[in-house]
Order: C-alpha cells, then structure tokens, then sequence
C-alpha cells in the first residue's frame, strides 16, 4: 500500500486530498494531531481516531495527542483539577493501546492556550468571525444545550491549536468538519496558513445500525469493558446477513454495525481475522481482509453469529492493555 493509500484507508473524507497528496509524497518531519477533550475512559470514538494515528505513526508522521483539558472545560466537562486528572489517565491508555511513545507527543492544551500571544490571537480571530458561524461550526460537537459563549470560543481556539502545536494535517471525526473548515478559513484572516484534515466517520448505533453511536445514548464499547461484557454487547448488536441492510421504515439508512467494527476496529490492527469453527460446521476462516469477511457474510458462508463471537474476542484483545492499565492506576 501507498503511504497515501495507508493513511486514507479508513478516512469518509479528506480536505483536500490535493493537499494531502502533497504532504503523503514526503511525511517525514511532519506533524498530525487528533485533540480529545479529557472526560471518562477511552471508548471505541477514541479508538477509531487513535487507529488512524497509528497508520500515520507507521508511514513516518510524527504525532501530536493534545489532551483537550481548556476545551474540556468550556464544554462543561468537570472542574479544571477532575480534568486534569482525567487528562493523566488518558494518556497511560492511549500508550497502552499502541501509540508508539518514541513518537507520540502528549500536550496539555493549558500549557500554551493562557499566554498571551495565543489569546490576543483568539480576540482577533475572534473579531473577524461571526457569532453564527462559529455557532454552525459547534453544532455537532456541542449537543443538544443552549449555546453559551463558551461554545464559540471553542471552535476558535481549536482552529488557533493547528497553528500553536506547528501542524501540518488535522485529524478527527466527522463532527469536527464544521471547526476544521472554520480554520481553513479563519487561519489566513489571522496571518497563518490553512492545513488540510482527515475525517473518520461516524460509526452507527450498536443495537440497531442506524444513527451514531454515541456514549451518552445507547450502548458503547470502552476500556472498562471487561470479556464478558464485551460479549454481550456484541451479542446484543443488529447484525443482518448482509453488508447492506434494508433502511428503516422511515427511510433511514441503516448500517451492519458488526462489520463496521472489524472495517474500522478489527483489520486495521491485525494482519488477519481467524473465525474459529468446529470441523462439523466447516473448520476456522482465516480472512485477510476486511471484504473477504464482508462478502462472506453476504453469501451465508459465514454465520453472524460466528461473526460476533470472533468480533468480541479480537475487540477483547484491543482493550485489554489499556483496561489492564486503568486498573492499576486505580489501584
Ligand atoms: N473538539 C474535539 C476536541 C478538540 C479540542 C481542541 C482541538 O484543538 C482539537 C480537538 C472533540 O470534540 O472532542
């Protein structure tokens, strides 16, 4: 695989695949970053931007984990030493996970968004973006609650860290485009250049393919989640026979979220996929891509429920450091 072609493998969008091209023809020296605001365990959100950035790390790109903890606190996140803390802990699991720790950076974003050539840079981009785009650019990542100023400083100081933390790509889910085509836009009205980004997508409801998973609705896979409870929960996901389910009645698109997760979760971190069998039902498959296992399941070969007890035991195995991690720390 091409370095371009690593890097996008699992993006929904990229802006400007020009720009990225320029930038995959020689990533050595170049910085990426994906920010997280500090605030509960890691969960498979997290987990699907941190897989991104291992395949950065492997195809030469030095890495930027901005542990989001002012951002956090505009959004109303805890006070500032719960986030902190929370902050500390994140980082021991991503590290845990397998971001390499001779290439990652971990930043606090409180070590630099207080001095004052960050903030007198805020107030002016702050003068020459509307209160309503700003507010736009929020939409996703804010919820459903009453806008406060908060919320539009938010995305202004997020477009200020691609500058701040010398980046050259920005990486973050789907709900980011908003605040990531903001910076494209405002960085130049402020004297600096825009850069381009990679969004991952927004992976579906568990229980029922349709809508996102999210870990303040329905159910979501963390590092608190033990073997068993990886197990129901996989067990308890809407997996048709198929890699295009039927939309709803309503007409709403509905995804297989079983294989979103071995798409987006599972291929991306082994070389490949065992289904263990008995002889009786055909013996194991081995797959060694992510289409083989999907075509698989739409011509009946391989069983869903085959499928989730194979997906439960990998995510398992994903998990387990950073859960093995967590437990010490609280120990
Ligand atoms: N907006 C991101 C967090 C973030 C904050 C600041 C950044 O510079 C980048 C990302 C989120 O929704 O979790």
């Amino acid at each position: 695989m091409d370095t371009y072609d690593l890097i996008t493998r699992n993006a929904e969008e990229v802006v400007t695949e020009e720009e990225l091209r320029a930038l995959a023809d020689d990533p050595e020296g170049k910085r990426v970053y994906v920010g997280y605001e500090p605030s509960g365990v890691l969960h498979l959100g997290h987990l699907l931007t941190a897989n991104m950035l291992i395949d950065l790390q492997d195809a030469g790109f030095d890495v930027v984990v901005l542990l989001a903890d002012v951002h956090a606190y505009l959004n109303d996140k805890g006070t500032f030493d719960e986030i902190e803390a929370t902050a500390e802990v994140m980082r021991e699991q991503f590290l845990a996970y397998g971001l390499d720790p001779e290439q990652t950076e971990f930043v606090f974003g409180s070590s630099y968004q207080l001095d004052e050539d960050y903030l007198l840079d805020l107030h002016e981009m702050a003068r020459s973006t509307t209160l309503n785009r700003a507010q736009r650019a929020m939409a996703e990542i804010q919820g459903g609650e009453t806008a406060k100023v908060s919320h539009v400083v938010y995305p202004l100081m997020q477009a200020l860290d691609i500058e701040y933390l010398d980046l050259d790509l920005a990486v973050g889910g789907l709900d980011q485009r908003k605040v990531h085509m903001l910076a494209r836009e405002e960085l130049p009205n402020v004297g600096y250049e825009s850069r381009p980004a990679i969004h991952t997508p927004i992976l579906a409801d568990l229980t029922t393919g349709v809508g996102k998973m999210s870990s303040s609705s329905g159910v979501t896979i963390s590092m608190e989640d033990d073997a068993d409870a990886l197990e129901e929960k996989v067990n308890s996901a809407y997996c048709p026979p198929t890699r295009d389910p039927e939309p709803t009645d309503d007409g709403e698109e509905r995804k297989n979220p079983v294989l979103e997760l071995f798409q987006y979760h599972v291929f991306p971190r082994f070389e490949s996929v065992v289904v263990e069998r008995p002889d009786e039902y055909g013996g194991d498959l081995t797959y060694e891509d992510y289409d083989s296992l999907a075509e698989d399941l739409d011509s009946g070969e391989l069983h869903p429920a085959d499928a989730k007890g194979t997906l439960a035991a990998y995510l398992d195995e994903l998990i387990a450091p950073g859960r093995e991690r967590l437990e010490e720390l609280r120990d």
